[in-house]
C-alpha cells in the first residue's frame, strides 16, 4: 500500500485510461474516496460492478464537489463540455488535470472555463492499447512509461509537483514541455502511425483483386501489427485528428514527400538508396530497445519495479 495522497479523487470518464488510473489508485491506496462519473448509466454501472471507485454519479458537476484531484479522461473533443459542466462546482485549491492525446486544443477548450482558485495542469500519459472501455483497463499500465505535462505559464510549482508525485506513484516517469511542442512530437510518434495503420488496412479492404478472406488468412505479422493499431477507438482517433490538425498535416506532408522519394527509388531500382534508408531506420529501433522503451519485450519495464516491491 502507498500513502494516501488525496482525500478525494474524481475521475471523469472511466474508459481504458480512467479505469487503469482507478485500479492503480485502489491497489496503491492513494485516495480515501474515489468518485467516478461518466455520461452513460451503463458504463457507470459497469464501473461499480468492477468496484473501481467509492462513489458513482452520472453528474460530472456532482462528482467534483469535494474532490482535491480531478482527472478528466474523455475523448479530447469532449473536453470543453466537461470543463463547462465541472467549472462552477470545483473545490477551491483543487488540481484539475486531463490525459488527452492532444494538448493545445484541450487547453483552448478547458482553460477559459477554469476558475482562478483551482490549478489546471494538462497532462498526457504515453501509455495505452487499442482497447477501450472500463473492462479494458489494468493496474500497472503506466509503469515505466512517460507522462508529459504541459503546464500553463504561472502554474503553481507545488501543485505541479504534487501531480507529478501522483503519476510517479503510478510508476511513470514525468516530463514537461509546452503544448505546441508536445503536439508536434506526438503527431509523428503516435498520431501518424495510427493514421497510416487506418489507411493501410483501409487500402487492403478496398482491393478488388485480393479478397477479404485472403487478407485475414495470409496476414503476415507486419500487417497484423497495423491491424492492431487500426482497431483503436474510432471516436478517440477522430477527435485526435480533428484536434491536432495542423501538426498532423505538417507531418503528413513530410511523410508523403519521403514516401514519394521511396517510390522513386523502387521505380528506378535504386538499391543503394533503399539499403541506406533501411539501415538508418534499423538503428533507430535498436536505440529504442537499448533505452528500455521496447514494450514488445516480454517483461518490459516490469522487472525492475517488481524487484523493488
Ligand atoms: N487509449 C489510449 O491508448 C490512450 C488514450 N489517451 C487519451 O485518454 C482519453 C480517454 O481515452 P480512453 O480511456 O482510451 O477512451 P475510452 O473510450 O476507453 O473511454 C472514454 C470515456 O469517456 C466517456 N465519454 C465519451 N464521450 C464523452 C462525452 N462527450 N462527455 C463525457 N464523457 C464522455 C466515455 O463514457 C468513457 O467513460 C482520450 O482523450 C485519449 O486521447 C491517452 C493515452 C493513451
Ligand atoms: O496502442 C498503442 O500502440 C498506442 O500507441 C497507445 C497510445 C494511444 C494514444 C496515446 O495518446 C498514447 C498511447
Amino acid at each position: 500500500m502507498g500513502e494516501i495522497m488525496f482525500d478525494r479523487i474524481a475521475l471523469i470518464g472511466i474508459g481504458l485510461i480512467g479505469s487503469s488510473i482507478a485500479r492503480d489508485v485502489r491497489e496503491l491506496g492513494l485516495a480515501r474516496h474515489v468518485t467516478i462519473s461518466t455520461r452513460s448509466e451503463d458504463t457507470l454501472k459497469r464501473a461499480e460492478e468492477l468496484a473501481l471507485g467509492t462513489d458513482y454519479t452520472v453528474s460530472a458537476a456532482e462528482a467534483v464537489k469535494d474532490a482535491d484531484l480531478v482527472i478528466v479522461s474523455v475523448p479530447v473533443g469532449a473536453s470543453e463540455s466537461v470543463a463547462q459542466q465541472i467549472a462552477p462546482h470545483l473545490k477551491p485549491g483543487a488540481i484539475v488535470t486531463d490525459v488527452g492525446s492532444t494538448k493545445a486544443s484541450v487547453i483552448a477548450q478547458m482553460a477559459p472555463h477554469m476558475p482562478d482558485n483551482v490549478h489546471f495542469i494538462p497532462g498526457h500519459p504515453l501509455a495505452g492499447t487499442e482497447k477501450s472501455g472500463p473492462d479494458a483497463g489494468f493496474a500497472g499500465l503506466f509503469r515505466e512509461r512517460w507522462c508529459i505535462f504541459t503546464p500553463l505559464p504561472g502554474t503553481d510549482a507545488e501543485a505541479l509537483e504534487k501531480l507529478k508525485d501522483f503519476w510517479r506513484a503510478l510508476g511513470s516517469r514525468v516530463d514537461e514541455m509546452d503544448a505546441e511542442h508536445h503536439d508536434k512530437v506526438l503527431a509523428i510518434v503516435s498520431h501518424l502511425p495510427h493514421i497510416i495503420a487506418y489507411n493501410i488496412v483501409g487500402t487492403a479492404d478496398d482491393l478488388e483483386t485480393v479478397t477479404e478472406s485472403e487478407v485475414i488468412k495470409y496476414s503476415a505479422s507486419g500487417f497484423r501489427d497495423f491491424t492492431r493499431l487500426a482497431a483503436s477507438d474510432p471516436t478517440m482517433w477522430r477527435d485526435v485528428c480533428l484536434h491536432n490538425k495542423d501538426a498532423i498535416l505538417e507531418m503528413l506532408a513530410r511523410f508523403s514527400e519521403d514516401l514519394a522519394s521511396l517510390q522513386r527509388a523502387i521505380r528506378w531500382g535504386e538499391g543503394d538508396k533503399l539499403f541506406e534508408l533501411f539501415s538508418r531506420t534499423r538503428a533507430i529501433r535498436r536505440s529504442i530497445v537499448q533505452a528500455g522503451q521496447d514494450v514488445d519485450a516480454p517483461d518490459f519495464g516490469r522487472h525492475a519495479l517488481d524487484q523493488k516491491k
